[in-house]
C-alpha cells in the first residue's frame, strides 16, 4: 500500500477539565474514505479540526505527505503554508453551507474563484468548468449567476461540494456533510458524494454521527468515545462484527430505529 498521505499519533487535546483527544492516531492513504464516528461531544469535530491544522494539539503530531514524498508537520506550517494547502491539495466541507460558501458571490462566482486561485486566468474557460461543475452537482447550469442565498440548503451544500473538488483536492475533511438536512435530501448528497470521490480518487476524512452514511462512504471507520478510538477498521467489520460494547451499543441502536 502507498504511504499515508496524511499520519497522526499520539494526539492528546484538554479543555480545562474536557478531555476532547486521548492519544488518538489515524492515517488516511490516498484514496481512501476514513470516517470518524461517535455519539455528540465524543471529539469527532475537534479531531477534524486538530488533523487540519485549525487547531494545536497539547501533544502529539500530524504528517502531511506532499506530492512529492516530502512530509511535513503539519503544526509547524505556519499559517500562510496552511492556506495554501487549503487551496490547493485539501479542501474543507464544513456542515454549515454558509461556512465554505461566499454567500455574497454568484454560484459560478464560487467555483471560478478556487480556479482562479489555483492560476486559472481565462474567463471563458473559467465561466465553462463552473457550468460544468454546476451540473456535475445537479445544479440547473442556468443558475450560475444566482447567489447562493437563492438556492435550497440541499443545493447550497452541493455548490459548497463543487467549490471544494473544482481543484481536484488529494485529501478532503468533511464535518457532517449531510447534517441539517431533510432525509431525502441527505441521501441524493451521499450518493453524490461517493460518485465523486470515487471518480477523483479523493481522500475523505468524514466525521458523521450517522453509521448508514460512514456504511455507504468510507472504507475504514473509527469509533470515538471520550476522546479517545474505542474500535477502528474495515466498514464492514466494525459495523457487522463490532467487537467493543460501544460499538455494539452504536450499530443496535442504528437497527432498532
Ligand atoms: N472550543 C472549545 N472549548 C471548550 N470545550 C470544547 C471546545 N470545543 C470542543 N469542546 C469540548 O470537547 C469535547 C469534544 O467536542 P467535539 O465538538 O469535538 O465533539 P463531537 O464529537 O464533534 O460532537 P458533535 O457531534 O456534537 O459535534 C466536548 O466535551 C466539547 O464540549
Amino acid at each position: 500500500m502507498s504511504a499515508p498521505l496524511l499520519e497522526a499519533e499520539g494526539l492528546r487535546l484538554r479543555f480545562g477539565a474536557v478531555v476532547a483527544l486521548d492519544s488518538v492516531a489515524i492515517d488516511v492513504h490516498p484514496g481512501e474514505v476514513v470516517a470518524i464516528v461517535g455519539e455528540s461531544g465524543s471529539g469527532k469535530s475537534t479531531l477534524l479540526r486538530v488533523l487540519a491544522g485549525q487547531m494545536r494539539p497539547d501533544a502529539g503530531q500530524v504528517t502531511y505527505r506532499a506530492p512529492d514524498g516530502t512530509p511535513h508537520p503539519v503544526h509547524d506550517m505556519g499559517e500562510a503554508a496552511l492556506r495554501r494547502l487549503m487551496r490547493t491539495d485539501w479542501g474543507f466541507v464544513h456542515q454549515h453551507a454558509r461556512d465554505g460558501l461566499r454567500m455574497g458571490v454568484s454560484a459560478g462566482g464560487n467555483v471560478g474563484e478556487r480556479l482562479m486561485a489555483v492560476g486559472a486566468r481565462h474567463y471563458g474557460n473559467i465561466r465553462g468548468e463552473a457550468a460544468e461543475w454546476l451540473r456535475r452537482v445537479e445544479i440547473d447550469p442556468a443558475r450560475i449567476d444566482h447567489l447562493p442565498r437563492t438556492f435550497s440548503g440541499g443545493m447550497q451544500q452541493r455548490l459548497q461540494i463543487a467549490r471544494t473538488l473544482v481543484t481536484r483536492p488529494r485529501l478532503v475533511f468533511m464535518d457532517e456533510p449531510t447534517g441539517g438536512l431533510d432525509v431525502s435530501v441527505q441521501a441524493r448528497l451521499l450518493d453524490l458524494i461517493r460518485a465523486l470521490v470515487a471518480d477523483l480518487g479523493i481522500a475523505v476524512l468524514l466525521v458523521t454521527h450517522d453509521i448508514a452514511a460512514a456504511r455507504l462512504l468510507a472504507h475504514r471507520i473509527m469509533v470515538m468515545r471520550h476522546g479517545q478510538v474505542v474500535e477502528h477498521g474495515l466498514t464492514d467489520r466494525v459495523l457487522d462484527d463490532p467487537q467493543h460494547p460501544y460499538t455494539q451499543l452504536l450499530v443496535s441502536s442504528v437497527l432498532a430505529a
